[in-house]
């Protein structure tokens, strides 16, 4: 065991069988348990599992429909008018990873959404067009694995920002140091020690596409039935890595032409797929260009040394930046909290404040016409 490990058991994990061993002692999983449904869905679906209604996730959210998957048939499917009549905002559509209850049809050769199962996560966006509308990325991810390489795009302050979306979304985030060839073993070190100084918390490993160190150890990582999403800058080796994780022999068949529910061809990229070894991987287009998110759990647990000082300030609204008696100034005078940390901490906090405050607004617009339209439709009922 190197130093560093001794030092960091839990982060640095020495390669181990532990996962692989309870595979092989389980009963056959059924083909909606190797998509990753489990008991805790089985719950939120009892009630709502009557009539010839059945349990698919959303494995591809196109245009004009969605592509659902029971692990054995994919099938196209749409919205019920109902469900439609009944969305208020973006939130209640459904997304890649939802698990949905649906009444198939014509030998499963398409389907009727009904409702939503409860996310266990969700990862949505600012959607860049729109000043403060929400774009659903994914839900149901249980790890993200944050990918940063050594080169010029390491970034502590991004790293920061990414794991506080993470958790504000319900998410365990491992951190991945890609393209580590570029360095030398004494430099790798010093840049994990650096990022695990303050995010102890966090499973942390390193990889190299060329070298291919680091990339066994990651696979013993990922668990079989368990949904995971690559993030991370443009060109830190994502799409390199994700093929290497599909297999050689795979390799390119995340690209499908298929007819559509109207008869159309259409090439798309697989959005929801297994990996052989039973892990799942999320990898949507909104998924490449993450911006901003609603941050508010999400900081206090990426910042918590700030967070837990925060009680002892003077002013129970402290902002943290002007009041006398602020506890989280003082500690950055004195050393105790990072001078650069607690500038990240300030910038992200303003930003998500901001953010916020337009979201609530905007939904609560959204509920009046709500309520406007139905009184509207009322009132024509009436006549
Ligand atoms: N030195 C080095 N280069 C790598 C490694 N992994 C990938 N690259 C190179 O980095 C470039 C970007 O790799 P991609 O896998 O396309 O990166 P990406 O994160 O998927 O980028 P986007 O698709 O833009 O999001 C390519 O030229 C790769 O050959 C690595 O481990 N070491
Ligand atoms: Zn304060």
């Amino acid at each position: 065991m190197s130093k560093f490990q001794e030092k960091y058991p839990k982060n640095i994990k020495a390669i181990s069988d532990e996962n692989f061993l309870d595979l092989q002692n389980s009963s056959p999983k059924t083909s909606l348990e190797q998509l990753g449904y489990d008991e805790w869905f089985q719950r939120q679906s009892e009630n709502l599992l009557t009539d010839d209604f059945s349990v698919a996730r959303i494995i591809e959210v196109n245009k004009n429909n969605y592509k659902i998957s029971d692990g054995q048939h994919e099938i196209f499917a749409e919205l019920s008018g109902k469900f439609l009549f009944a969305i208020e905002t973006i939130l209640d559509y459904p997304t890649v990873g939802d698990w949905v209850v649906v009444q198939c049809f014509d030998n499963n050769s398409h389907a009727i959404i009904h409702h939503i199962l409860p996310r266990k996560s969700l990862l949505k966006r600012k959607d860049p067009g729109k000043a403060i509308d929400f774009q659903l990325i994914a839900a149901n991810i249980d790890y993200a694995l944050i990918m940063q390489a050594v080169d010029s795009n390491f970034n502590l302050n991004r790293l920061e920002r990414y794991l506080v979306m993470i958790h504000e979304s319900h998410i365990q985030p491992i951190i991945i140091l890609s393209k580590t060839d570029l360095i030398s073993e004494n430099e790798l070190a010093i840049m994990m020690e650096n990022i695990l100084h303050f995010n102890k918390k966090y499973l942390l490993l390193s990889i190299s596409n060329i070298t291919e160190d680091g990339i066994r150890s990651l696979q013993k990582e990922l668990q079989s039935d368990k949904t995971y999403c690559l993030l991370g800058s443009s060109g830190v080796g994502k799409t390199t890595l994700f093929n290497k994780l599909l297999g050689e022999a795979r390799f390119g068949v995340n690209e499908v032409r298929e007819k559509d529910s109207k008869g159309r061809h259409t090439t798309t990229r697989r959005q929801l797929l297994r990996l052989e070894s039973g892990s799942i991987f999320i990898d949507t287009p909104g998924m490449r260009e993450i911006g901003t998110f609603a941050i508010d759990s999400g900081l206090d647990e990426t910042f918590d040394e700030i967070v837990s000082l925060s009680r002892e300030c003077r002013f129970q609204d402290c902002s943290h930046t002007h009041e006398d008696g602020c506890a989280v100034k003082d500690a950055v005078l004195n050393g105790t909290i990072d001078e650069a940390r607690y500038q990240n901490f300030l910038k992200i906090q303003k930003e998500s404040n901001y953010y916020e405050m337009s979201y609530l607004e905007k939904r609560k617009k959204d509920k009046s016409f709500g309520k406007m339209m139905k009184n509207y439709k009322k009132s024509i009922r009436k006549k």
